[in-house]
């Protein structure tokens, strides 16, 4: 047997001299001013991996912690190898910096490659960064778009007559309806119709509940491998990682088949899949929370929220799918999207540090400078739920938040990220969910069954104006700082559907 007792006391005494040395080298560990995260006296990789473990353990925990503790800014050590930037001030700049400074395309361009497996041409910045990336931003655009939108109107309004012959077939007169699965697969179905045409899901050989499995499939395994920090050779070894790798095979060969023409070999499936993934898994559980807060708002903002709807429905029937109809026609509704955002997303957009970066002084904390050659990380999920800012509600639920006067706080909101990275998909994310409110709440009175309360798979989330508290089903695990919160698997949520009295009664 080992003879401990000797040994323990030049064990303490070298711990503690690390301790010290570590004390007095503490503010070296990368420039004067900005910090490292963790206990100083610990080597670097134990607090790197104490802040991977404490992120995926409490995401919104340990980000506040880091705000509350680190201010504006802080570097994680090993295997993150990152700096946070958590104030309000941090979060402008990084999405005001020129490229030359911070840069995306890298980023971009490697996701291409990890993720998606797209070809060697990923690392060629005159394909990438010179036609792909501004050819795609530029087909993303509201005017590329339009016919888009006619497109997911037209499915969101078939999916609603459905549901309306069932209400009218129903002894009752009403329906109960599973909203999170119903939500999700309206939107699957208006997206798909919207970016790759109703003869997308009609091709021969495509079975729709295969495809939509293969999909969710491919999104489960999303995080793991966007990480960048499980080495590949592991990764094929996770089983949900597997199972993506199969979906993705499905999907590539699905949007290969239908694609005509475009990039060659299988670089145009690759492509689309990017894009259906990115429309896909953000959309939909926007959709599920706005639906759950709207069902649970306080009156007021239902009953206004009704007439603005069917003033809405008085424009001619040709303008109702047009961006303009949906920017200018529910300004209650477009507050009530961003409160959603708000408190119902989490979003990292990470730049590559080209030159050393200044991230400005935040509250009792000086500036801090991010060194060139090192990543950073904008997470704007702290500024989103910081009192200070947001009036001591910030995480409340306030459907007026933005409405009228206040219009213009909502350029605080960063649920579609920010800069050059900012999501691409906004408008037509923006006017799908108006389309689906109002086409919904315009033929029916809805209503939220409430889930036992002992169901553990809820939260709960304060209203402000009398509302009381919302339910929403807890968020899905391992998905930190991927855009809206996804439902935990096994949540359910039921509504009860019945035709809308008319206006007069
Ligand atoms: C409410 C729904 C949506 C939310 C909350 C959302 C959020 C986001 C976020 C947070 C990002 C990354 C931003 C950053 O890194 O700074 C992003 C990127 C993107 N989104 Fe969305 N999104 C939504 C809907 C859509 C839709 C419907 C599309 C349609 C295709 C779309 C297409 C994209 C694209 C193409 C990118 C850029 C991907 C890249 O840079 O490689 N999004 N989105």
């Amino acid at each position: 047997m080992v003879e401990l007792e000797g040994w323990l006391p030049v064990l303490l005494a070298a711990v503690a001299a690390i301790a010290v040395a570590r004390l007095l080298l503490r503010r070296s560990s990368f420039s004067s001013t900005l910090p490292t995260y963790g206990p100083f006296f610990l080597p670097p990789f134990v607090r790197g991996l104490l802040a991977v473990y404490r992120l995926g353990a409490d995401e919104d925990a340990f980000l506040q912690g880091l705000k509350r503790d680190y201010g504006a800014a802080v570097y994680i050590p090993w295997p993150m190898k990152t700096t946070f930037v958590l104030s309000i001030e941090g979060i402008r700049s990084v999405y005001a910096a020129p490229r030359r400074v911070l840069n995306f395309y890298p980023i971009r361009r490697e996701m291409q490659h990890t993720v998606f497996g797209a070809g060697p041409y990923w690392k060629d910045e005159s394909i990438m960064d010179g036609s792909l990336f501004p050819l795609h931003a530029r087909g993303m655009s509201k005017a590329n778009l339009a016919d888009s939108l006619v497109r997911v109107v037209d499915v969101l309004r078939v999916r609603v007559d459905e549901l309306a012959y069932k209400v009218d077939k129903a002894p009752q007169g009403d329906v109960i309806v599973d909203l999170i699965k119903w939500t999700v697969e309206t939107f699957y179905d208006a997206t798909l119709a919207g970016f790759f045409g109703k003869e997308f899901l009609r091709q021969d050989g495509v079975d729709e509940q295969e495809l939509y499995n293969a999909f969710n499939a491919f999104d489960k395994s999303f995080p793991i491998v966007a990480s960048g920090m499980v080495p590949p050779s592991f990764l094929e070894k996770i089983p949900d990682v597997k199972k993506g790798r199969e979906g993705f095979e499905v999907l590539t060969s699905t949007f290969e088949r239908w694609m005509s023409d475009g990039f060659a070999g299988l670089d145009a499936g690759i492509i689309m899949v990017a894009d259906m993934w990115a429309s896909m898994a953000n959309a939909p559980f926007m959709g599920v929370q706005l639906l759950l807060f709207l069902l649970q708002a306080p009156s007021d903002i239902r009953r206004d929220l009704l007439n603005e709807i069917d003033s809405s429905l008085q424009v001619p029937p040709a303008e109702q799918s047009t961006f303009s109809h949906f920017s200018q026609s529910f300004p209650l509704l477009t507050s009530c999207i961003t409160e959603t955002l708000r408190v119902g997303t989490s979003i990292f957009s990470a730049r590559i540090v080209e030159e050393d970066f200044r991230i400005p002084a935040h509250g009792e904390y000086s500036e801090a400078i991010v060194p060139a050659g090192t990543r950073l990380l904008s997470a704007p999920r702290p500024h989103h739920l910081d009192d200070s800012f947001w009036d001591g509600t910030a995480k409340a639920w306030n459907g007026r938040r933005f409405f009228g006067a206040y219009a213009n706080l909502a350029r605080s909101v960063y649920g579609f990220g920010g800069g050059v990275s900012r999501c691409e998909g906004e408008h037509i994310a923006g006017a799908e969910l108006k389309a689906f409110i109002s086409l919904l709440f315009s033929a029916f009175e809805v209503e939220l069954i409430p889930p036992p309360n002992s169901d553990n798979s809820i939260r709960r989330v304060e209203v402000i104006g009398g509302g009381g508290t919302a339910l929403l089903p807890k968020r899905a695990d391992g998905r930190v700082g991927m855009g809206a919160f996804q439902p935990a698997e096994g949540a359910r949520f039921d509504m009860r559907v019945r035709r809308r009295r008319p206006l007069s009664s």
